[in-house]
């Protein structure tokens, strides 16, 4: 407690000590010979006593009051004669004991009290209210509250709604709140304490944070409501009355919750809400555990627009946050909770957290994007305290929990930890929502929990209709689909695991399906990312007629395709293979893109005629610049000429001062050094774009005769690269496939590959490269050059190939970014087949901490690139900050200087040894034409 209260308490309180100690302390003092208007007020001024010495925390009483003997003997014969006592002093007895840890004698006055209701004064029905919170029965209590409620609104009927003071009616919404009793008076209520807000000059923080937590909680918090709460909220910070832990706690909570506080963005409100969480910035030492739980996940859900503004890039780049962000909320009051207050935390307060951490950057479960606090640390620190109250967490903790350490990839590093916590959840499948069921089947297939996976849709099979999502939500739905299906793709069991969903699931599925026509009639939202994990999971699960009733609701409800959907339909459209449906088609129909140019082919015959002349294809806007360097490419490059239209895409870049995230220059000189020395016969590109590393690949290999498989998941660049491919003269050297490597890798012809080019997303290298050599796609001495290993980073796949695997030999090279006034990466070039030395110590296989949460950060840091400009000296810094702290993991650069680039053909061993030599050069393998 603030010194500015303790000294308001205290004068307050120093009758009641005195009445105290005369009547307490005084030895043989008789009772039984006071009239009872005294006995009362001794009463009175025992409860005062007893609140002020519990809410200062001082025992200076030292003495527990509800085990008082003198003060039970009062407090017994004021029971013995309530007969005589007035309405009032009904009232007061009743706060008394209720105070007092009395709550034996309670029933027995409260009764009495009630039957005398109507006669009560408006302050006495706001004690008795609170009072009636303290019966231990809460039948008897909710009874007793429905009477004072009654009372109240005949009193706000028949008085002008001044007489009512703000305590009072905090009081009675207090107890309404508590006991979760619905009635009509507490919209009068609310009424009645809009007019009291408006009017007066100071309130008892206290008051504002009841009556903003208890409206809250009765769902009547309107607007008008919320706007004076805050207007006084603001007067009330720096007087005598500020607001302590509680109230912080309290009110930061309440406006969090209040949907119209999302809804609203109310300037005042906002800044009201910014100088509660200064304040509790203020005062870490003197918040509960459940205190910051409470302002954590305020803070969180008020979301990245609210009032600290978005998570900013500190906690992702090492720097101290700037004060008043979101990310200092984080920084400071996660602080508090390592230094010690994480062992208060109840089971649904660490949930609440690590919800609250992962939630911060604006991650739901609709949309895991960028963002989230991820301190290791603190982290740990919660899943170490939760590691003991497993047995105590809900259902929906787990869900939180699972959730929160998936959308920010934590994975304890002790593998028994995990497993523990994961096999916690799965036993406790059985009595969550359908909710909480979709989002740990999410959660565990991000984790990559495969064993629980199982153990999950295992249960899902038995489980009751109830426990399904319904089929009208989608998101749901797709969550728990694609959840189940990565345990099959990762075991290797995607084929055959549809025989082992439950019908239930099934009618489920196509029930969503179906519901999407409605949703499209009624103008309802359509989850675009929902629909595109559904079509993944269910590929993945080969449920093909799931997939294709899909298919076919959303190109009738669905107006405009995600490139994500987009290609899981392209995908499963050539696996189908239906040509009585001609799903390929209409999915680039609905694009508006003509036939997508085929597997292979040559692809609409691009610009000779210029814009708008005929066979000219109209790009959707979204590629604008891409599809004008297409134009510019088929105007100024001679057609057949590789070389040529590479150059023209550097010209490109150049005039037109654009950066393109292709792999120019410096970079380029690193493929063409690892081609020529390798030679390789067959090659893979994960992220084709719009062609141009495509392209330099297809030529070189063209001159052995070799051939290139390029991958890109955003139909419009596959169809935009296919042109480029075939301006280039390269159609029957480069296969460009749509889809997304997650879905596509396992669909590739049956053959090896003797160099692959990574250059999608650099969390996903790891999981791709494993994905090859699990299918054996890779010859034995294979090289794997990888892109953006430093900018925005590949931290895991980095880890992997230098310091875990046994396997790869890797030369880190550091370079130029191309375009991006040459801000410094990274490219590593890792040989297969090749052992290094013993494995570092203590290595069982699962990712350092460390580099966990470098990965981490890198995709944040990439994903904030997609949602808003990084501007170059952003990303010098990001780059500084990846490059030392991948030195303090023991990874770094071995080649700085690109003139030493031809020592690479030493380091490489040439002439890859292939596997599949046989099929190699068949085009029919690689889907092209003869
Ligand atoms: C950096 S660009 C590729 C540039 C290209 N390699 C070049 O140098 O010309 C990355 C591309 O990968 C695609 N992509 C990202 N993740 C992918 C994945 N998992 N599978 C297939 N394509 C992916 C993106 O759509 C994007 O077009």
């Amino acid at each position: 407690m603030d010194g500015g209260r303790a000294a308001a308490s205290w004068k307050k309180c120093t009758r009641a000590a005195q009445v105290l100690e005369l009547v307490l302390e005084k030895p043989g003092s008789s009772w039984a010979g006071l009239p009872s208007d005294r006995l009362v007020s001794a009463a009175h001024a025992v409860a005062r006593w007893h609140r002020y010495a519990k809410s200062t925390g001082t025992a200076r009483a030292g003495r527990d009051t509800g085990k008082d003997a003198e003060w039970l003997k009062a407090a017994s014969l004021l029971v013995s004669r309530t007969a005589e006592l007035q309405p009032s002093s009904l009232a007061a007895v009743c706060w008394a004991f209720a105070s007092t840890s009395t709550g034996v004698f309670l029933p027995r006055v409260m009764e009495s009290a009630i039957a005398k209701v109507h006669e009560q004064a408006a302050a006495d029905l706001g004690r008795l209210a609170w009072s009636a919170v303290e019966l231990v029965d809460v039948a008897t209590a909710r009874n007793a509250l429905h009477c004072i409620l009654e009372a109240m609104a005949r009193k706000m009927a028949s008085h002008p709604v001044h007489s009512l003071q703000i305590l009072d009616i905090a009081q009675v919404a207090w107890s309404m709140a508590r006991l979760t009793v619905r009635s009509d008076t507490a919209v009068a209520l609310r009424q009645a304490a809009i007019c009291k807000l408006s009017t007066c000059s100071t309130c008892d923080s206290r008051h504002l944070s009841n009556l903003a937590w208890s409206f809250v909680k009765l769902s009547c918090a309107d607007e008008p409501l919320l706007k004076h709460l805050a207007a006084r909220a603001v007067d009330t910070v720096g007087t005598l009355h500020p607001f302590g832990p509680q109230e912080l706690s309290n009110t930061l909570w309440a406006f969090a919750a209040a949907t119209h506080a999302h809804t609203m963005r109310d300037a005042d409100v906002w800044g009201c809400l910014n100088q509660l969480f200064a304040s509790a910035q203020s005062m870490p030492g003197s918040l509960s555990g459940q205190h910051l739980a409470n302002i954590l996940w305020a803070a969180a859900r008020l979301g990245p627009l609210g009032p600290l503004g978005p998570l900013g890039p500190g906690g992702s780049q090492g720097r101290q946050p700037q004060p008043g962000t979101l990310s200092n909320v984080f920084l400071v009051l996660g602080q508090a909770l390592v230094r010690g207050r994480v062992v208060e935390l109840a089971p649904q307060q660490l949930a609440a957290i690590v919800w609250a951490c992962a939630a911060a950057g604006g991650a739901s479960t609709q949309n895991k994007r960028s963002g989230g606090y991820r301190d290791p640390e603190l982290l740990a620190a919660l899943e170490g305290k939760m590691a003991c109250r497993l047995t105590e967490m809900t259902p929906r903790a787990f869900a939180n929990v699972l959730w929160g350490f998936a959308t920010l990839a934590f994975l304890s590093e002790s593998p028994h930890a995990r497993a523990r916590l994961y096999a916690a959840a799965v036993s406790h499948s059985a009595e969550m929502s359908a909710q909480e069921f979709a989002i740990t089947a999410w959660s565990l297939g991000t984790l990559q929990a495969v064993v629980h996976l199982q153990a999950l849709a295992s249960l899902a099979a038995t489980a009751s209709t109830a426990q399904l999502p319904s089929s009208s939500a989608t998101n749901e739905v797709a969550n728990l689909v694609w959840g189940l299906s990565h345990a099959g793709l990762s075991a290797g069991l995607s084929a055959g695991l549809s025989e082992s969903i439950p019908s239930p699931l099934l009618e489920m599925i196509h029930g969503s399906i179906e519901g999407l026509a409605h949703q499209a009639a009624h103008g309802e939202p359509i989850d675009l990312r929902g629909l595109s994990m559904l079509a993944r999971g269910l590929l993945k699960l080969s449920l093909r007629d799931a997939f294709h009733g899909l298919l076919d609701h959303a190109l009738v409800s669905v107006p405009e395709l995600s490139p994500d959907l987009a290609s899981a339909f392209l995908v499963g459209a050539t696996e189908l293979g239906d040509a009585q449906h001609d799903c390929e088609r209409r999915v680039w129909a609905h694009l508006g893109l003509g036939d997508g140019g085929g597997e292979g082919g040559e692809g609409g015959e691009g610009g000779e005629g210029g814009e708008g002349g005929e066979g000219v294809q109209k790009w959707p806007s979204r590629v604008g610049r891409e599809a004008e360097l297409l134009r510019f490419v088929q105007r100024f490059a001679s057609r057949g000429d590789a070389q040529a239209v590479l150059s023209m895409v550097e010209a490109f870049c150049k005039s037109r001062k654009l950066w393109l995230k292709v792999a120019g220059s410096e970079k380029a000189q690193v493929l063409e050094q690892v081609l020529e020395t390798l030679r390789p016969n067959s090659v893979l590109e994960v992220g084709c774009y719009v062609g141009f590393s495509a392209i330099r690949l297809g030529a070189a290999v063209r001159n052995w005769g070799g051939r290139v498989v390029s991958l890109e998941m955003d139909p419009v660049f596959a169809l935009i690269s296919r042109e480029m491919v075939a301006h280039a003269g390269l159609s029957e050297v480069v296969d460009v496939r749509v889809g997304h490597s997650e879905l596509i890798l396992s669909r590739l012809p049956a053959k090896s590959f003797d160099m692959c080019f990574f250059d999608q997303r650099g969390n996903r290298f790891l999981e791709d490269l494993e994905q090859l050599e699990r299918m054996g796609k890779l010859s034995r001495k294979a090289v794997v050059v990888a892109d953006n290993v430093l900018k925005p980073g590949a931290p895991a796949f980095l880890w992997h190939v230098c310091s875990k695997s046994q396997t790869w030999r890797t030369l880190i090279v550091e370079l130029r970014d191309f375009g991006t006034c040459g801000v410094l990466d990274w490219m590593s070039v890792s040989q297969r087949g090749a052992t290094r030395g013993e494995p570092p110590r203590g290595c069982d296989g699962s990712i350092p901490q460390a580099i966990q949460h470098l990965a981490w950060q890198a995709d944040d840091m990439r994903w904030r690139s997609i949602d808003y400009h990084v501007a170059p000296e952003e990303w010098t810094e990001f780059a500084e900050y990846m490059k030392t702290s991948l030195k303090s993991a023991g990874l770094e650069a071995e080649l700085r200087d690109i003139r030493d680039l031809p020592l690479m053909s030493c380091w490489l061993e040439t002439a890859p040894d292939r596997d599949t030599q046989t099929s190699e050069n068949d085009p029919r393998q690689w889907g092209l034409a003869d």
